[in-house]
C-alpha cells in the first residue's frame, strides 16, 4: 500500500533536525518538503493528508489550508501552538495536535544553562581560551553565585516546575508567580508563591520567564517590570520572544537597569544579523534550541507521526490541541 504524503518544513535543516528525523517519519509517510509543493502544487496538493510544523517557518494560513482538499491533520512539532490558528484549521475540518510532555526537562535544562552561563560567564571565559584577549573577559566583568541566589519563575506550569525541581539542587530560594497558586508543587520544591508578579520582580536575582504566548502574556516583560528589577538580575527567556518586550530590553541592558539576559527565544528568530540585542556584552542568545537534543527530537517526532497516524486511521489522537 502506498504511503501517505505528508508536507512537512525543512525548518531546522542547516541544523541537522530534518535529516536526523526524516527516517522516523518515513517509515509510515512520504514527506513532501515545502519547497518541492511550491514547485509543483497543482499536481501534490490532493495527495497531502497531514502538515508537520515546526514554530512558524512553514505559515499554516487559510490560502495553505484552501489548497490541500485531503488534509486531516496539522502536527506540530513542540507544545506552542501560538503560531497556529486553531479555529481556522479546525474550520476546514481538520484536526491540530502538538507534542506536550516530552519537551519540559529538555527545556529546564536549556533554561538552567542559559542561567548557570550567564552568571558564570562561560561564554565570555571560551572567547577568552581561544583568543587570550583580555577585552574578551576583562577582569571587571566577575560572575556570580547561582548557589543560593533568588530564581523568580514566571510561570509554574509542567516546565517551571521543572526548572524548580532544578534550581532546589543549587539550594536557591525559589518565588514563583502563576495565574493560579500550585500548592503542591510549591511544597515539594520549597517554592514560595508570589501573587502579585512585582514582588518576585524586586526579589529575584534571576527571573526565568516559562509561560505560554498569549494576549495576555505579550509583552508581559516591559520597561515597567524590568525597572522593578534588581540591577543585578538577570532575565532568562524560554517560553516565547514575544512575551518579553525586545526594545525595552535592549534599552535596559544598555543603561545596566539590569545585568545581563540570556534567551533561547527572541523576535524574530533567528534574530538577523547585527540586530541592537546581538551588540550587547551582557546577552546570550541561542536560536530556539530549548529542545533540541537527539533523545527529546526524537521523542517528538515519534509522537508526530503517533497522532497523525491516529488521526488518518480515523482514531482520537492522543495530543489534540483544543481551544
Ligand atoms: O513549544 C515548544 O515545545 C518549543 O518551544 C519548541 O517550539
Amino acid at each position: 500500500m502506498e504511503k501517505p504524503c505528508i508536507l512537512a518544513t525543512t525548518f531546522g535543516a542547516p541544523r541537522g533536525i530534518y535529516k536526523c528525523f526524516a527516517p522516523v517519519v518515513e517509515k509510515h509517510f512520504t514527506i513532501i518538503p515545502h519547497e518541492t509543493f511550491l514547485l509543483d502544487q497543482k499536481n501534490l496538493s490532493e495527495q497531502i493528508k497531514a502538515v508537520f510544523v515546526w514554530g512558524g517557518a512553514l505559515k499554516v494560513d487559510r490560502g495553505l489550508m484552501q489548497s490541500l482538499p485531503n488534509l486531516k491533520v496539522v502536527v506540530n512539532g513542540g507544545v506552542g501552538v501560538d503560531h497556529l490558528d486553531i479555529p481556522m484549521i479546525n474550520s476546514f475540518g481538520v484536526k491540530v495536535c502538538n507534542t506536550p510532555h516530552v519537551v519540559d526537562n529538555a527545556t529546564a535544562d536549556i533554561g538552567m544553562g542559559l542561567m548557570l552561563a550567564s552568571a558564570r560567564k562561560i561564554v565570555e571565559g571560551h572567547h577568552y581560551s581561544l583568543t587570550h584577549n583580555n577585552e574578551d573577559m576583562p577582569e571587571s566583568s566577575m560572575g556570580m553565585d547561582v548557589s543560593g541566589a533568588t530564581l523568580g519563575i514566571i510561570g509554574m506550569g509542567r516546565i517551571g516546575y521543572k526548572v524548580a525541581r532544578r534550581a532546589q539542587g543549587f539550594d536557591m530560594k525559589i518565588l514563583y508567580h502563576n495565574r493560579n497558586r500550585r500548592k503542591e508543587e510549591e511544597r515539594a520544591v520549597g517554592a514560595m508563591y508570589c501573587a502579585n508578579m512585582e514582588d518576585l520582580l524586586q526579589q529575584s536575582d534571576f527571573v526565568m520567564v516559562v509561560v505560554n504566548l498569549s494576549l495576555a502574556t505579550q509583552k508581559l516583560i516591559g520597561a515597567k517590570e524590568l525597572a522593578m528589577m534588581k540591577p543585578t538580575s538577570t532575565l532568562i527567556n524560554i517560553s516565547r520572544g514575544l512575551v518579553v518586550d525586545q526594545d525595552a530590553l535592549v534599552e535596559a541592558l544598555q543603561k545596566k537597569v539590569i545585568r545581563a539576559a540570556a534567551l533561547d527565544v527572541t523576535y524574530p528568530e533567528p534574530l538577523p544579523i547585527g540586530h541592537p540585542l546581538a551588540a550587547l556584552p551582557n546577552v546570550i542568545i541561542l536560536p530556539h534550541i530549548g529542545t533540541h537534543s537527539v533523545e527529546t527530537m526524537q521523542i517528538m517526532v515519534e509522537k508526530m507521526v503517533t497522532n497523525a497516524l491516529a488521526v488518518l486511521g480515523g482514531n482520537q489522537p492522543p495530543d489534540e490541541v483544543k481551544v
